[in-house]
């Protein structure tokens, strides 16, 4: 029996949808997914085994102009995605202007087969659906083109075999029941991170970082201790909150998720930390993982 095994980068402006499409490739709640853009910083890689075939999924952060050191670093996980990838699965959201240019340049240097995925057909008609896809032959002829609605799973299946049937033969690149090379420190890390995006607002989460800073697995319990990492003594007040209620909030949420995917009881303690301007410097760029 032939074996097929190849790497799959999804890639797209933020807010495309990308997170939300991969997850249900995947299966699984790997990336974290919120409305705001920018809060996939990271390569991830998820893997899926079928009998003959192995899936290396890897979600990128948006494709932007960088304007601060982090989003630069961040453009080269981009561009890593792009060399390594035999597939590359190029997430637009339908109700983008067609401004895509950036993304087009970076399409048009690749050797990988390219899928194109029209997202969020569900905001959208028949009408647009057809002329997006016109749009998008004319512009790049890529070898497949889906309009799909991650969110609601319709057409992600197509989505799906497409890649099975255009991957390479190749034997797997991973043992075969590995899901992720990601630790669980880092979903764990990502569980905070993603509250802090959803509860507050404007610069905070752009200037947080999380780092787990023990993980410890006992019989009935797993006790985790975490540092958010912040700009500013103000960022800090105001991520600790009234009395400490908006950290509380912050914990309670990232608990629950936590202990769903870990399935155990999870003891959850978080310190706030002020690192001034850490964006910026390349020391702690490095540390957090931002760069060789
Ligand atoms: N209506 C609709 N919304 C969607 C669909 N897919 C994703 N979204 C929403 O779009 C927003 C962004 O989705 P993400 O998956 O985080 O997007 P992303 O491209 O990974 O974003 P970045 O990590 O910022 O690069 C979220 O609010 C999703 O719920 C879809 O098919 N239809």
């Amino acid at each position: 029996m032939t074996h097929k095994a190849g790497f799959v980068s999804i890639i797209g402006k933020p807010n495309a949808g990308k997170s939300t499409l991969m997850n249900q490739l995947v299966g699984e709640k790997m990336a974290i997914i919120t409305p705001k853009a920018q809060t996939t910083r990271h390569r991830i890689l998820g893997i899926v085994n079928g009998e003959d075939y192995q899936i290396v999924f890897s979600d990128t952060p948006g494709i932007i102009k960088p304007n601060y050191k982090l989003q630069e670093n961040m453009m080269h996980f981009v561009d890593d995605a792009l060399v390594d990838a035999d597939i590359l699965v190029f997430v637009t959201d339908i109700n983008e202007r067609h401004d895509e240019e950036d993304v087009l340049e970076k399409l048009k240097k690749t050797s990988a087969k390219v899928l194109v995925v029209i997202n969020k057909v569900d905001q959208s008609t028949n009408e647009l659906i057809e002329a997006k896809i016109e749009y998008w032959k004319e512009k790049i002829n890529p070898e497949g083109i889906i309009g799909c609605s991650a969110l609601h799973q319709v057409n992600t299946q197509p989505v799906m075999d497409f890649i099975v049937n255009n991957l390479p033969e190749h034997p797997a690149y991973y043992e075969k029941d590995e899901l992720t090379d990601r630790s669980e420190r880092f979903f764990v890390s990502e569980m905070i991170r993603e509250k802090v995006f959803k509860l507050y607002k404007k610069e905070i989460p752009y200037s947080t970082e999380v780092i787990i800073t023990s993980f410890k697995e006992e019989k009935n319990i797993i006790k985790i201790s975490a540092e958010i990492i912040v700009e500013r003594e103000s960022q800090k007040n105001i991520l600790i909150g009234a009395g400490g209620s908006m950290l509380k909030k912050v914990g309670t949420y990232a608990r629950q998720d936590m202990e769903e995917f870990l399935q155990k009881k999870v003891f959850l303690e978080m310190f706030v930390k002020v690192i001034p301007d850490w964006r910026n410097r390349d020391h702690y760029l490095k540390n957090f993982g931002y760069r060789e």
